[in-house]
């Protein structure tokens, strides 16, 4: 998980039983320490990685058809060993014995989702976050450009770790102008926390391509009852 998030969880820990009960959130401490969640790093990160490798093969590839029969046997062959054992539903938050977090299925940041960009968030002393990601034609929404609801996707996390580096706060209400076509390609988005009002706090933020920005956005978070009580 990235460092936004991970402090974010730090600040959950104590709080989450409750927090996850009134939420439904799902979460699960497993008995593993750091070394072997990095052995487990290296060994799903790359499977992820070649599973949006075949997304992207999927929607550009012009082979012939016989090929293309081929590599459907192929692929339904190797889901159906991954399915051979699977998790009862998905994969939630889980911590390991020393508070590590990863939250491999998270369709922005998750290790093991291939639909996730995958984003990772920095910030600074001064407060900005931003993250910085290559979207390729598999986020295409008009021709040549990034789907709105990608682009919100981006913005909703990346606003949302922002606002959580104070508390953790669910998205209550996010707005989006969009000013012009993102193109697909390298993007940056940047955030910052514009006004905090106890449980709310209000974040602003941007993505942009090379030529400035394309979509502006505004959210405001809200604090579960229960983390700041
Ligand atoms: C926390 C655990 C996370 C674990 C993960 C860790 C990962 C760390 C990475 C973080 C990165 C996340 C980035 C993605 C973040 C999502 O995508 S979160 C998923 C999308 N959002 C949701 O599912 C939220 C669903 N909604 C809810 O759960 C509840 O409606 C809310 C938002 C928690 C608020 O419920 P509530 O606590 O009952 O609120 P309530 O007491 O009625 O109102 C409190 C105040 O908020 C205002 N308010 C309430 N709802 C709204 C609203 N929708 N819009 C605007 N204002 C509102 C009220 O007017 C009130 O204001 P004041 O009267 O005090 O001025």
């Amino acid at each position: 998980m990235c460092r936004g998030a991970q402090h974010v969880v730090n600040r959950i820990l104590p709080a989450a039983d409750t927090i996850l009960h009134d939420h439904r959130v799902k979460f699960t401490r497993e008995d593993i320490d750091s070394s072997e969640l990095d052995r487990r790093r290296a060994l799903y990160g790359p499977l992820t990685e070649a599973v949006r490798e075949l997304v992207d093969a999927t929607i550009r590839t012009e082979v012939d058809e016989s090929v293309i029969r081929e590599v459907h046997a192929e692929v339904a062959a190797a889901a159906a060993k991954l399915r051979a054992k699977q998790l009862d539903g998905a994969f939630g938050l889980r911590f390991t014995t020393g508070g590590e977090s990863f939250a491999w299925g998270n369709a922005g940041i998750g290790l093991r989702n291939a639909l996730a960009p995958p984003l990772s968030v920095e910030s600074d002393a001064s407060g900005l976050h931003w993250t910085e990601v290559t979207l390729g034609a598999p986020y295409e929404g008009p021709p040549g450009l990034v789907h709105g609801g990608i682009c919100a996707l981006v913005l909703d996390h990346l606003l949302g770790t922002t606002a959580s580096s104070i508390e953790p706060r669910f998205t209550g209400t996010l707005t989006l102008r969009y000013r012009r076509g993102t193109p697909l390609g390298r993007l940056r988005a940047e955030a910052r926390i514009t006004r905090n009002e106890g449980r709310k706090t209000v974040v602003n933020g941007t993505l942009s391509d090379a030529g400035g920005v394309t979509v502006e956005a505004e959210g405001i978070f809200i604090g579960p009852a229960t983390a700041t009580a």
